[in-house]
């Protein structure tokens, strides 16, 4: 049974209201990759995205902050409608949604301060003592307050995760985004950052949406987790119910035509 998955659905924060996205070239509609898919996902809730290689999974992510500009449908975030945002207003509006990716995206030469100061700097709001406070407060958050200074060659993958975190959490966005999180660690360090997304939703009541092939993350982390296939939601369910043991467990079978998680890969 979830620790969450008897809490009753909290307000949405996230609305998508019939979102597709095809990729092509103007005249050849070419992959439909995310197809008609509306959803609402609630303020301080931890909602998984799975499905198989190709289904659409990190698509769909990428439309929640308009990394991908969707064809048709809406995308509404904290009451922001995204989609009828101008540019500069987007970039504004991006302020409250994180995001981590399977990669980390570190600046390689910087140090782990100047990576979390990065996205504070670049928007330029905000004075260099409270910059400062806000980066150690953000290290402090994953338990990193001693690697301020060190570069992002000197750590570990589990390490640059927890300072790709910090640094997403910087601005202090309601949603956190993100994309096989995990998927490049092994299985003690992924226990570890599932451990840090769950705290920083706990204190924080940050709104987190990830995208993995990794059923037991999903489940182990996940209050809802959306089933994706061809584009479109199969189903959405909540890990721990028997329902949800049905409908994983068949996705996990397709995927891995097993029960149990895949070896980690580095
Ligand atoms: N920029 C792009 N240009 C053309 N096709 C794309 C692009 N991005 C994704 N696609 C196609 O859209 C479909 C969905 O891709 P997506 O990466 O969203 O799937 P996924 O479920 O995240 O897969 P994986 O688990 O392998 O990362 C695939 O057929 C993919 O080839």
């Amino acid at each position: 049974m979830n620790a969450f998955s008897h809490l009753p659905a909290a307000a949405p924060l996230i609305r998508l209201r019939g979102v597709s996205k095809s990729f092509g070239n103007g005249r050849d509609p070419g992959v439909a990759a995310v197809r008609d898919v509306s959803l609402d996902i609630g303020a301080g809730e931890i909602f998984g995205i799975a499905g198989r290689s190709g289904a659409g999974k990190s698509t769909l992510l990428r439309l929640f902050n308009l990394l991908e500009r969707p064809d048709t449908g809406t995308v509404t975030v904290d009451g922001q409608e995204l989609t009828s945002l101008d540019k500069r207003a987007l970039r504004a509006a991006r302020q409250n949604i994180g995001m981590i990716f399977q990669g980390f995206n570190l600046l390689q030469n910087a140090t782990v301060a100047d990576n979390v100061a990065f996205p504070l700097k670049i928007h330029g709001s905000r004075q260099r003592d409270e910059i400062a406070r806000r980066v150690a407060d953000c290290l402090a958050l994953v338990h990193l307050e001693d690697k301020a200074q060190a570069w992002p060659a000197q750590l570990s993958g589990g390490q640059r995760q927890r300072v790709a975190i910090a640094r997403a959490l910087a601005s202090g966005p309601a949603v956190l985004l993100c994309d096989e999180p995990t998927s490049a660690l092994d299985a003690e360090t992924t226990r570890s950052i599932l451990a840090t997304l769950a705290d920083v939703n706990a204190r924080l009541n940050v709104t987190i949406v990830i995208v993995s092939h990794e059923l037991d993350v999903l489940a182990a982390l996940c209050h809802r987790v959306a089933v994706i296939g061809d584009g479109a939601v199969a189903e959405v369910v909540r890990p721990g119910t028997s329902h949800a043991v049905t409908a994983l467990g068949r996705e996990l079978v397709s995927l891995f035509g097993t029960a149990t998680r895949e070896g980690a890969h580095a």
